[in-house]
């Protein structure tokens, strides 16, 4: 990974999103830095996916806006918004479960850069396919699965089938990531190896990180700053140790929950 200098900002304000009746997501306002990452927690059903959605224009936010460094995404489709440097991942994985771990990998970029073209796919020209070749490598190695390169994606165990949606996510020219419980199903040293490669991620390339999480042990250890979700609304917001003792915050999420 090359270093970059700095990053850009997520700047997400006043944000609602309604269904029907249900308001997922109330009057929320969330920053988070380039070069950081920046944990969103909250029980099942507060509405973190949902703002997510918003951020990336899955859905339709009923008010609010999201402006990711100098360009306002507001009203933009999510194609857009990835064009403009903004990518996230799925709660669930979303592999290409016959293609191999190289294969797979090299699809984020791939889609980024033939996204500008009016056909699409159908043409590259070769200095997009070494550029293309060249991220792809490069995230492997980021996150240790360059052994793994010629193996089929669905033969592979769910903490090296993470890594590999994480490698595709940072092979793509983003500038700013949201992930959602990207860790989920791994073990705690699967988890511990995980976080580690985040950190690295964003302190050598100066990018950003949004993360949605349930393990607040590798909250713990990776976010510099925490927002928490309830009911739709942000109730807290802090340093990640000022969140973790925040008796709002226990009281809210955290319950007796030990996080050393
Ligand atoms: N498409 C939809 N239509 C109607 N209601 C929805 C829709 N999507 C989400 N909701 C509702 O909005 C609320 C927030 O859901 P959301 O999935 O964003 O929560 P979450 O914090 O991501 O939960 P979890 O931690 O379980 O993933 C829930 O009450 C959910 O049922």
């Amino acid at each position: 990974m090359s270093r970059q200098t700095s990053g850009v900002d997520l700047d997400v304000k006043n944000v609602t999103v309604r269904f029907g009746g249900i308001t997922a997501v109330n009057d929320a306002t969330l920053y988070a830095k380039g070069g950081q990452i920046t944990g969103l927690i909250g029980p099942n059903g507060a509405g973190k996916t949902t703002f997510f959605n918003a951020c990336t224009g899955w859905n339709q936010p009923q008010t609010g806006t999201v402006r990711l460094g100098n360009q306002d995404l507001h009203g933009h489709r999510s194609s857009h918004r990835a064009h403009h440097g903004l990518g996230r991942t799925f709660q669930r994985m979303e592999l290409f479960e016959s293609l191999t771990v190289r294969e797979n990998v090299r699809t984020g970029p791939a889609a980024f850069y033939s996204s500008f073209r009016p056909l699409g796919l159908l043409y590259s020209n070769r200095k997009e396919t070494r550029q293309i070749r060249q991220r792809a490598d490069q995230a492997m190695e980021h996150c240790s699965i360059t052994h793994l390169r010629d193996k089929i994606v669905g033969d592979l165990s769910t903490g090296q089938r993470r890594l590999v949606e994480l490698a595709r996510a940072i092979a793509t020219p983003f500038k700013f990531l949201l992930l959602d419980e990207p860790s989920s199903g791994l073990d705690v040293q699967e988890t511990h190896a995980f976080g580690a490669v985040l950190t690295n991620w964003v302190r050598e390339t100066g990018n950003g990180i949004l993360i949605v999480e349930h393990d607040m042990a590798l909250v713990s250890e990776i976010c510099q700053q925490i927002y928490v979700l309830d009911f739709g609304k942000i109730i807290y917001q802090g340093t990640t140790k000022e969140a973790l003792s925040s008796d709002l915050v226990k009281a809210a999420y955290l319950g007796e929950v030990s996080v050393a």
